[in-house]
């Protein structure tokens, strides 16, 4: 990926963080994606007071771009950290690496961790989700 476009993207998952609802882990996370099409759906994380409907950044970008028909994605850029202080990379956690799995080609799709627009990584989703389940499985 162009240098340019993740610094936009990380721009992006940044801007995020004003947004996140984490009154109980205080722990902010932003998101990115980038659809093939070329737009962009951002995300926050939403916590709530019993805890399991808690939805994470990456997924909320994720489901409103699918709840608007977008299906095709390249690339998503993830940033976090305790009261929105960015000091390491924030992961992706099980559950969000499984539905990057369900609408993303593992061997392309890349997701990027970035702490600033200076430190930041790229891995694809096959690194961080090898031998994934997914759509294929069940074809
Ligand atoms: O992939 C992840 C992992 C965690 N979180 C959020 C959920 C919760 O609000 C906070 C602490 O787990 O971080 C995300 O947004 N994305
Ligand atoms: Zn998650």
């Amino acid at each position: 990926m162009e240098k340019k476009q993740i610094e936009e993207m990380i721009d992006l998952a940044i801007e995020q963080l004003q947004y996140s609802y984490v009154p109980y882990s205080h722990f902010h996370v932003g998101a990115a994606l980038l659809a093939k099409d070329g737009l962009y759906y951002t995300g926050c994380n939403i916590e709530n007071a019993a805890y399991t409907p808690t939805n994470c950044a990456e997924r909320t970008a994720f489901f409103k771009a699918i709840s608007e028909g977008v299906r095709e994605f390249d690339a998503i850029c993830i940033v976090g950290g305790k009261d929105g202080v960015l000091t390491e990379y924030a992961a992706p956690c099980g559950v969000c690496r499984q539905v990057m799995m369900e609408f993303c080609d593992p061997k392309t799709f890349k997701v990027i961790l970035a702490v600033s627009k200076e430190q930041y990584d790229v891995y694809t989703l096959e690194e961080l989700l090898p031998q994934g389940f997914g759509p294929a499985n069940l074809a």
